[in-house]
């Protein structure tokens, strides 16, 4: 072996057996590869490997007796990394679980999942590395904790008979809970029902918790994950999005390290720096913090103790990754609950219809929290018919006019219009030009650049949303050369703009995506919201989710019918979950709120539903439709993309793709009929995206369609296997997604 660690005590002059080990490496590459090491290593260690001219941090999955190659062909592994022990056959189990059932290799779920020192060989090598990223953490912590050790830490340390403890502070439950006992709220009856029923669980049991907005369903969580801390066990709670709620944070921190200890609460999320991930992630691994509060990635977080999983707002599409390895931390976490045969609650106010009709049909166990916490009385929800409306920059009288009032009644509005920038296209009354991308299929959209000086004139520049590409305003019409170049329709930019020239004395914020993009920002700007520092705040998604806000009084909605008409058959479900949930941030602390939604289809029933808080009328309408037209929860899909410079390019592969079944010749003589019941698969024609051409890449799609699972993931398994042999293969980029959310 090529190391330069010395290995502890193998001496030298006995020689050690040698090991093949086959490993998972992140490579787009499928299957394991195999290598040579001296000794005995077991499956879930990490070693870094050469892998052509590079070097790679890999995870041996196999121990076989002999190689898959030639033995002279099978290179040596450069070094066995022992700063962790192997990971866990549960770990190695979820982790070979989800590549089979989304189709992608071992080492692409495995090594993205991990924080990023313990995956680069980098961090392993050189004078400074000093015994890794591990080692490092823990010498740091171990000094940084030494005046403290001769307290309380020393004795617990010793204990635990190791110094790998890097947090001298964790309590035992009861010295904590004396001392920082919060006062707990007294739990209404729906919430003591939860509460009881979510007790009485032994084992595995996917649980729906159906809470209208501002029911409490945190608190639920909350008692939940202190009866299984109490039992000494590991609690994971997932988010959608950790950093724009770090008031929910905070309430779980400071609740639930009264019970874990401080330090006993660790947290996860993309934002956090490389090292913070580390020492987040060991925490949890090790046992030392009994809590993991995270986003979808911390679904693949090793838990020796797990007792509990929560899913909070499980119909958020934010579980869903949308690159590489597209997995549904919600899925999976029901898969992890399953394994580890522990309980898994599912919570929203707006359940996804897949766990809608799970919990229907007695799959889910269904909990209702049907009124709010503190409410008597959930918003009113008006709909503004605007087709015999003269609105003024996109708004109706009567929601100024709301807007008016709850400002002298020292209350906060919100305008929810669901599209950035300045406007959504920039064009040329005289001859017709619009802002076209050159690279898309898509308009430039108009932005508004931070002003320079206080005072200055905002400067505008064109962005596509697609490509990322800027450019300056052109001073005149690039066809005609006519000046006068006109911004058409709206984003929060603009609607920001107009709110502040009517209420000229109040305080109007903007939260979206480009007023968030400096980090904390997006924490800064809620925190003057809950302040009561802004009086009218215009956002987009972004604050729909999940904030408990204090004094809003009013809500109004923008431009809500641009998604009723989708192609997407999830467009309903999913305006319908956006609008309950904006809705649901006004009025949760008491006073009468009231919601208006714009629109110029007050008959549809999606509307008609909402405003009667309907979910459960929504959902049986909606279910309804699913089931006649074969769609999920009913049907099981995905969906095959391929990206070329033509699209010809990218029809024919799919074409190819599509004909495979019938054709067994085009990809060297694949029979797909061996492997699945190809009478129960249907292959879709072949479309190209809404969005052909994104940064010069154009795109179609093709979906594959089964009402069975079993048997729609043993065709996927051969048929992605015969994909790369195809004839038009070589000519386009291609991805598999399981379970799509977007069509
Ligand atoms: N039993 C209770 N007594 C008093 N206040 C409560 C109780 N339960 C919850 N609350 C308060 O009610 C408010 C709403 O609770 P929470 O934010 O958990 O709602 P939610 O169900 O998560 O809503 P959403 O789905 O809109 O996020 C919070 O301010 C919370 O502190
Ligand atoms: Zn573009």
């Amino acid at each position: 072996m090529s190391t330069d660690q010395p290995r502890s005590d193998a001496a030298p002059a006995e020689q050690d057996p040698t090991t093949w080990v086959r490993v998972a490496l992140d490579v787009p590459l499928a299957g394991l590869f195999d290598y040579r090491v001296p000794g005995r290593v077991e499956p879930g260690a990490r070693v870094i490997v050469p892998f052509g001219r590079r070097e790679l941090v890999g995870i041996v999955m196999e121990t076989p007796d002999v190689p898959a190659v030639a033995a002279e062909q099978v290179k040596d592994v450069i070094q066995v990394l022992d700063d962790l022990p192997a990971f866990p056959a549960d770990w190695l189990k979820l982790a070979a679980f989800a590549a089979d059932y989304y189709q992608r290799p071992m080492g692409e779920v495995m090594l993205p999942s991990l924080p990023g020192p313990l995956r680069k060989p980098a961090s392993y090598q050189g004078a400074r590395s000093a015994g890794g990223p591990v080692a490092r953490l823990d010498a740091r912590a171990a000094k940084a904790a030494r005046p403290r050790t001769s307290r309380r830490g020393g004795k617990r340390r010793e204990e635990e008979g190791g110094e790998d403890m890097p947090d001298p502070a964790v309590r035992s439950p009861d010295d904590a809970s004396a001392a920082l006992a919060p006062v707990l709220p007294q739990l209404n009856e729906a919430q003591e029902a939860a509460v009881d029923a979510l007790a009485g669980l032994a084992g595995f049991k996917p649980v729906l918790l159906h809470g209208v907005t501002g029911s409490g369903k945190t608190e639920v969580y909350l008692r939940a994950a202190e009866r299984v801390l109490k039992q000494g066990r590991q609690v994971m709670l997932l988010v959608p999005e950790i950093n724009l709620t770090p008031q929910l944070e905070g309430v779980f921190r400071r609740r639930l390290e009264a019970i874990a200890g401080p330090g006993g609460v660790a947290v996860l999320h993309s934002g956090l720096a490389d090292g913070e991930r580390l020492e987040a992630w060991l925490r949890a691994v090790r046992g030392q913090a009994r809590v993991l509060l995270g986003t979808r990635l911390s679904l693949f977080t090793p838990l020796p103790a797990l007792g509990l999983i929560v899913v909070d707002e499980e119909h958020d599409p934010s579980y869903k990754q949308q690159e590489g390895l597209r997995y549904s931390a919600r899925d999976l976490a029901i898969w992890r609950a399953r394994e580890r045969d522990v309980p898994i609650v599912l919570g929203s106010a707006t359940p996804s219809l897949e766990s809608w009709h799970h919990a229907q049909n007695g799959r889910y166990l269904l909990l209702s929290l049907p009124q709010r916490a503190l409410a008597s009385a959930p918003p009113r929800i008006r709909l503004l018919d605007t087709r015999n409306q003269r609105l003024v920059q996109g708004l109706a009288p009567q929601l100024l006019k709301a807007v008016g009032e709850r400002l002298e009644r020292g209350e906060q509005s919100l305008i929810f219009l669901n599209r950035r920038g300045y406007a959504p296209v920039l064009h040329c009354d005289a001859c017709g030009w619009v802002s076209g991308c050159t690279r898309c299929s898509a308009y430039m959209v108009l932005h508004r650049q931070a002003s320079g000086a206080p005072g200055g004139a905002a400067r505008h520049e064109l962005r596509c949303h697609h490509c990322g590409w800027q450019h300056r305003v052109p001073a005149a019409c690039p066809d005609c050369g006519n000046q006068d170049l006109q911004p058409m329709g709206r984003g929060t930019q603009r609607l920001e703009e107009h709110l502040a020239e009517v209420f000229p004395g109040a305080r109007v914020a903007r939260i979206d995506a480009d007023s968030t993009r400096r980090k904390g920002s997006a924490q800064e700007l809620f925190a003057r919201v809950h302040a009561g520092e802004i009086d009218i705040l215009v956002g987009t998604q972004m604050v729909a989710k999940g904030h408990d806000f204090q004094n809003l009084g009013f809500v109004g909605v923008l431009n809500a019918d641009a998604m009723l008409f989708s192609h997407d058959f999830r467009a309903p479900e999913r305006l319908f979950a956006q609008l309950m949930q904006v809705a649901g941030r006004a009025g949760r602390a008491g006073t009468p709120a009231e919601v208006y939604i714009q629109t110029g289809y007050p008959e549809q029933p999606l509307y008609q539903a909402l405003i009667r808080h309907d979910y459960a009328g929504f959902a049986r309408y909606a279910l309804r439709e699913r089931e006649s037209a074969g769609l999920p929860p009913f049907a099981f899909q995905a969906l095959l993309t391929a990206e070329a410079r033509e699209l010809a390019q990218a029809q024919e592969f799919l074409a190819q793709a599509r004909a495979l079944p019938e054709r067994p010749d085009l990809a060297g003589g694949t029979d797909l009929s061996q492997c699945a019941d190809l009478a129960r698969i249907t292959l879709y024609d072949p479309v190209p995206l809404r969005v052909v051409r994104v940064a010069n890449v154009e795109r179609a799609q093709l979906l594959a369609e089964s009402d069975s699972r079993p048997v729609l993931q043993a065709f996927l398994r051969a048929w992605s296997a015969a994909l790369p042999r195809l004839p038009a293969a070589a000519r386009v980029r291609w991805h598999l997604e399981v379970d799509p959310l977007e069509i």
